[in-house]
């Protein structure tokens, strides 16, 4: 990519674009388009055509999708598959039609077989069947992957997709119903400590209510009070965490150094695995991440493990080793990450 190559960033509000706008801007980059949802719905075939044939990006960043944690995968399973099969095929295939020279396309770890062995190599794809909670989403982005590589193989492009683990930072969704873990606990016990204080205003603030005792109401509907804090399944699943910051440079590194032609061969088995990891390759059990950020907070109440929730998959840690082996690694360890989002999240409340 050269400094005033025209790229377009998919989805640059949320968590993950909005850092890879930042990394590309403190790198030089200087040629950026952006489109919001309301702008340009990416489910729109119409619209996503126009767009790409008045705007001609020479390189895209696909970070547009439609995400959440492991209820609202659960629950919204239509909406998961349609919405990202839809912003997928409509952004890959109009990539291959207006000659984009590189797109890097973003799936995620639960790709991989819900009974994977750990760390869990980019080989193992489409080796047995997937975790339930999020299988119409894998499912979309499993497509997603061999999309790219069947373009590649059959038209030329150099369409590279990458597998990040759980990500999190600034832009986050903070939502109790639908968001992942990390932001969800973030903001569940710093508000139990808010009421602990009896600090009401901050509470009414950040829920949006206009008395106390509806916020009060609200958040018990999430197990949230001044004594304790609900944490759903068992608290036994582990996950691994990358600061979404370190997954932008990723991105760019991987959009900078590599091909895909870096990858194809006739040998079968390096066709079929063309995509890259990206994470941190350490992991923390989820009762262990409930009392790190319980004790960043200074929550004094209790964790309680509501066990009628789903844990979803067991383990889901990355092989990080073909991403360390191309030179890059992350920087951000998972507590110093907490204590960053948790304070952007005190200093950019919006609810
Ligand atoms: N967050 C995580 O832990 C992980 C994320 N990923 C992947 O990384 C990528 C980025 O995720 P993340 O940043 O967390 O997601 P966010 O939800 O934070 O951001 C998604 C972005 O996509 C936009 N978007 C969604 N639907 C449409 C649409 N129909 N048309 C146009 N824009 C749309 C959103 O715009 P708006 O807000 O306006 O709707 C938003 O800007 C996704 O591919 C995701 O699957 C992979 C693994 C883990
Ligand atoms: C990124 C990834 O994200 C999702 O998979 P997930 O890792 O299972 O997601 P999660 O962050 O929601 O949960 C991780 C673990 O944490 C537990 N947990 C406890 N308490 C809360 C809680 O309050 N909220 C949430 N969301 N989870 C909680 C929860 O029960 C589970 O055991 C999929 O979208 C998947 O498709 C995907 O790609």
């Amino acid at each position: 990519m050269k400094k005033d190559s025209k790229i377009y960033v998919a989805g640059h509000r949320g968590l993950v674009g909005s850092a890879i706008v930042e990394n590309l801007k403190s790198k030089g980059y200087t040629n950026l388009i952006t489109r919001t949802h309301s702008e340009l719905d990416l489910t729109n075939q119409v619209a996503v055509e126009d767009f790409f044939k008045s705007e001609k990006p020479e390189y895209v960043f696909l970070a547009a999708a439609k995400v959440g944690g492991i209820v609202a995968n659960n629950v919204y399973r239509a909406d998961f598959i349609y919405a990202n099969m839809m912003i997928q095929n409509n952004v890959i295939h109009q990539s291959y039609l207006n000659g984009v020279s590189k797109l890097l396309f973003l799936g995620s770890t639960c790709i991989y077989p819900k009974n994977a062995p750990q760390p869990m190599k980019e080989e193992y794809l489409l080796t047995d069947t997937l975790e339930y909670t999020n299988e119409p989403y894998a499912i979309a982005k499993i497509a997603g992957i061999k999309t790219c590589e069947s373009y590649n193989l059959q038209y030329g492009t150099n369409f590279i997709s990458v597998m990040p683990t759980n990500l999190y930072g600034p832009n986050d969704n903070f939502d109790l119903e639908k968001s992942h873990v990390l932001p969800a606990l973030i903001r569940k016990i710093y508000l139990a400590k808010m009421l602990n204080e009896n600090n009401f205003d901050t509470v009414i603030s950040d829920t949006g209510f206009e008395t106390i005792e509806e916020a009060k109401a609200y958040l018990s509907k999430f197990g949230v009070s001044e004594n304790s804090v609900e944490i759903w399944g068992t608290g036994a699943p582990k996950r691994e965490f990358l600061w979404s910051k370190d997954m932008a440079d990723a991105c760019v590194f991987i959009m900078e150094n590599r091909e895909f032609s870096d990858t194809y061969s006739e040998n079968d088995s390096e066709i079929r695995n063309t995509h890259i990891n990206i994470g941190t390759g350490k992991e923390v059990s989820i009762k262990e991440l409930a009392e790190t950020i319980k004790n960043i907070i200074g929550f004094k109440g209790d964790l309680v493990f509501n066990t009628d929730k789903p844990d979803g998959t067991m383990r889901k840690l990355t092989d990080v080793s073909k991403l360390n082996s191309l030179g890059w690694k992350h920087s951000v360890e998972l507590e110093d990450g907490i204590k960053k989002i948790y304070d952007w999240y005190i200093n950019n409340t919006t609810y």
